[in-house]
This record gives C-alpha cells, sequence and structure tokens, in this order.
C-alpha cells in the first residue's frame, strides 16, 4: 500500500511555534547547544545560529574551532560560547565527516550522551545509531545515499531521487530515527509511520547555506519544546515539517521583498522572525 504522506500546511505549523510568556525566562524557554562549523566551512556556523536565535529561544551555546566561535560571536554577539545545560543539540552542519579531530569527536560524543533530543546533519550524520535520544537527521539526496551504503543498505542517487520519500521511510525505519530528507519537496518521516511533506514555495531556496540555516531554525524549536518532547519524542517529527514550513516561508518573504527576486541564506535566517510572528498573529 503507498505511503500517504500529509502535506504540512499554515495551521499545522501554527500549532509548532510559541511565544515566550509572563513567567518565562531565558531557560525556561530552551537553551541550544551547537556544535557546528569548521576552518573550511565557518559560514554553516554563522547561518545555523543566527537562523536558531531569529526563529526565537532563550540562549544559543556555541562549541567550535576558536576562529570559528569568533565569526559566530561577530554576527551574533546574543551567543554563549562553551559548553553548560541544554535543552537540544544541533550538530554537524559545515563539517566534514572525514576531517573531524579528537576533540570534536569528543565534544560532538559528548553532545549524543546528553540524552537531549538531537539534530544531526552534514559532518555528524554517520554518528547516527550511537545514542538513543530522540533524533531527527536532516540530510539531502547525496548524503542520504551515503549514510544507507556505509549501513549496507545498497541505494544511488538515480533510486532516491526517484522515490524519495520511500527511500526516507525506508532510512527511518532501518536507522530508527526521525529523517527529514531536503530537496524542493522536503520529505519528513520517523519510525512510528508519521509522513509530512513539505513543498517548497520558492526554489530560490537552491543556494549555499540555506540547509544550514533550515538546521537552526529546527534545532530552536526542538530546544523551544524541550517539554513537550520529553513527554512525547515524535513530536520531533512535526518540529521538524514546521521547521521547513518555516524555512521556505521565509525564503518566500525574502524573496518577496526584492521583487521575488533571487535570496542568500543569511536572507532567509533574517526573515524568520516575520513567518513566526505572522504565525503567532495567526
Ligand atoms: N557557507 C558555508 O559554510 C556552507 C557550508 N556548507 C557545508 O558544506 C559541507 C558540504 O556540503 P555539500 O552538500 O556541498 O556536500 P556534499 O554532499 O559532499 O556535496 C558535494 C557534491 O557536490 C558536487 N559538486 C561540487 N561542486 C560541483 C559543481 N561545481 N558542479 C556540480 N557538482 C558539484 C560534488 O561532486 P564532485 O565534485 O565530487 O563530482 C559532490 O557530489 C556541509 O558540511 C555543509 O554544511 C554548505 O552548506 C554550503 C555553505
Ligand atoms: N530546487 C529546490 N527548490 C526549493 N528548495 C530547494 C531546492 N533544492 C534544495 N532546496 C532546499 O534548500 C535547502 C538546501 O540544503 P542543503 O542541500 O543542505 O544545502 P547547504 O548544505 O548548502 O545548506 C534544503 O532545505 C532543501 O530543501
Amino acid at each position: 500500500m503507498a505511503t500517504e504522506w500529509r502535506t504540512w500546511n499554515v495551521d499545522d505549523a501554527r500549532a509548532h511555534v510559541r511565544a515566550p510568556l509572563a513567567d518565562d525566562d531565558k531557560y525556561s524557554r530552551g537553551v541550544l547547544g551547537v556544535v557546528t562549523g569548521s576552518v573550511e566551512f565557518p559560514g554553516a556556523a554563522v547561518l545555523g545560529v543566527s537562523a536558531a536565535h531569529r526563529t526565537g529561544i532563550g540562549l544559543v551555546r556555541y562549541i567550535g574551532p576558536r576562529n570559528v566561535r569568533r565569526e559566530v560571536l561577530a554576527r551574533r554577539p546574543e551567543t554563549v560560547a562553551g559548553r553548560g545545560r541544554v535543552q537540544a543539540w544541533l550538530l554537524g552542519s559545515g563539517i566534514d565527516p572525514t576531517r573531524r579531530s579528537f576533540l570534536l569527536l569528543g565534544d560532538l560524543q559528548h553532545a549524543l550522551a546528553d540524552g537531549v533530543p538531537v539534530v544531526l546533519d552534514a559532518g555528524a550524520l554517520d554518528l547516527v545509531g550511537t545514542h538513543t535520544a530522540p533524533t531527527v537527521i536532516t540530510p539531502h539526496l547525496r548524503e542520504l545515499v551515503r549514510l544507507l551504503n556505509a549501513r549496507e543498505i545498497p541505494s544511488t542517487i538515480e533510486e532516491v531521487r526517484a522515490d524519495p520519500g520511500e527511500w526516507a521511510r525506508r532510512a527511518a525505519g532501518e536507522l530508527g530515527v526521525a529523517v527529514l530528507l531536503k530537496g524542493a519537496t522536503t520529505y519528513v518521516c520517523d519510525p512510528s509511520g508519521n509522513h509530512r511533506v513539505v513543498t517548497a514555495p520558492t526554489h530560490w531556496l537552491a543556494t549555499a547555506g540555506t540547509g544550514d540555516v533550515l538546521g537552526g531554525i529546527l534545532g530552536a524549536l526542538a530546544a523551544t519544546h524541550h517539554g513537550e518532547l520529553a513527554g512525547d519524542a515524535e513530536a520531533l517529527t512535526d518540529l521538524a515539517a514546521t521547521a521547513a514550513w518555516v524555512q521556505g516561508e521565509a525564503a518566500l518573504r525574502a524573496s518577496t521583498a526584492n521583487g521575488g527576486g533571487p535570496v542568500a541564506a543569511l536572507d532567509i535566517a533574517e526573515a524568520v522572525p516575520g513567518v513566526v510572528g505572522a504565525l503567532l498573529a495567526g
């Protein structure tokens, strides 16, 4: 029987964003720990952290190489550098998995052992399955193929491109985690059989760094919904679909602000507050 994919819409997204209340403080709203970026890709860290702040979060802690930390703090001085207690992790964007230092691997393993929800992207995708915390992986097509083949689940780019939803579903089942497979159509599913689909409202999204922005949005949503996730790990699937929806709408807003013209990844991060505000006003 064909899998039914539920189209994630504005009302679904609205149900998964939240504004702070009178009795909130920065800690109760949720803290996101971020291990992203590298000497080769410092921008990925800046993009993810910026997007997390713009999605609305209590605090972001960033852990990474000194030069990357400097870039992150120059762009987002509200970021706190170094370790501390967090309610969710974003790991791997802007990291080459073949060039991880022992120090970096230690930081990643420390995060994975924490037990709080984890978003695994790019250079941390191969660590899936080394921990038990609620997890969503955010590969693009090539990354999914690499991951599946490394787990002895043979697949080719052509096969996955021909039926991305089915491969996302299979990956979720085999790997035992939620999967967000990126593309013009983004498929989000989990081993429990939740299937969400988000169609991008603009193809200007197909530009460098927009996946890093998505990671930041999703990390922030996971951290701010930590209470709900503690009681219902499957909620991560809906938060992932919401992140993809918000990212798409932010790209559309950023493009519309320029007459329907192109957007760069940081423009999308900067447009996220408008999307969240409109959802909350909804
Ligand atoms: N600002 C930042 O810091 C950014 C940082 N980023 C970070 O970069 C990391 C790697 O992410 P990624 O998705 O690019 O890596 P990956 O899946 O290995 O794809 C490589 C494939 O692309 C292909 N390819 C390359 N050039 C090509 C060309 N001219 N024309 C056609 N094909 C070309 C290449 O093919 P090949 O050259 O091997 O034939 C290979 O198949 C990741 O950590 C991410 O977070 C990004 O988010 C960007 C912004
Ligand atoms: N043709 C397209 N139309 C709309 N959105 C796209 C298209 N191609 C990719 N995307 C979206 O753009 C983002 C690209 O992410 P990713 O491949 O990780 O790039 P990067 O690593 O450069 O950030 C994803 O959110 C994906 O869903």
